[in-house]
């Protein structure tokens, strides 16, 4: 395993942006609720970002993940995460990927990996150099309807077979995140259920970050 000095945040709620439910007058302060209310980590994705707005939006992240000591995972980029000295990137399938991030970013980065629903995609990434697995989706995703299904069951074939943190993705919510823990999980990445506009004030979003922080204690 890459041993990360980060490496013990590598469980709990991992708190992932979207520019629709968090647009960049309320991304800072939200991110902050969230971490306030227990998240372990955060992910800036941002698909539709000028190169502009990504820089200065990931500056943003950083400062205030900084001054919480929370690791600051940048979706998709290495570019980005090496410019505002974030703490790893967020990857998917493209080739070799994860190995070139590993190169690039260094020993002490952490590097995440979507897996989908494969073991055999796992072990690619543990050998290239991952920091964790992302398996999912498990549930419909209002942010991402069709990213490819998985079975919750893959988690823990993972366990047995891949010696590293497993994040589980895709529709999870405060009914469901308890039996994805169950499966096995050492992280569950949320983006609707924790950002989205049910929220009433900004401090919402602190008390659903520390609902499904508590599904990790029991
Ligand atoms: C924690 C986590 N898991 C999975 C994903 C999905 O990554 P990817 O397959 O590259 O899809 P996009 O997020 O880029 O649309 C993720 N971002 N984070
Ligand atoms: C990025 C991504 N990859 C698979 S599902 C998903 C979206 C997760 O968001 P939500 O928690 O709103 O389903
Ligand atoms: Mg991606």
């Amino acid at each position: 395993m890459i041993n990360t000095p980060l490496n013990q945040k590598l469980r709990g709620l991992y708190a992932i942006t979207d520019p629709e439910l968090l647009p960049e007058e309320t991304l800072v302060a939200s991110v902050e609720q969230a971490i306030l209310g227990g998240a372990s980590i955060i992910q800036y994705r941002d698909k539709h970002a000028t190169e502009v707005e990504l820089i200065r939006r990931a500056e943003s992240l950083a400062s205030c993940c900084k001054t919480y000591q929370t690791p600051l995972i940048i979706n998709d980029r290495i570019d980005i995460c090496k410019r505002v000295n974030a703490d790893g990137v967020h990857l998917g399938q493209e080739d070799n990927a994860v190995k070139a991030a590993r190169e690039q970013l260094g020993s002490a980065a952490i590097i995440g990996a979507t897996c989908h629903n494969s073991i055999d995609l796992a072990e690619q990434a543990l050998t290239e150099g991952a920091s964790y697995v992302a398996f999912g989706r498990f549930f419909n995703s209002h942010s991402k309807q069709h990213a490819p299904p998985a079975d919750l069951s893959i988690l823990k074939e993972a366990e047995l077979r891949i010696r590293l943190p497993k994040v589980a993705i895709g529709g999870i919510n405060l009914d469901n995140g308890q039996s994805v823990l169950e499966h096995g999980a050492d992280m569950i990445a949320v983006i609707h259920a924790l950002f989205a506009s049910g929220n009433v004030s900004i401090n919402d979003i602190a008390k659903k970050a520390a609902a499904f922080q508590t599904l990790f204690n029991h």
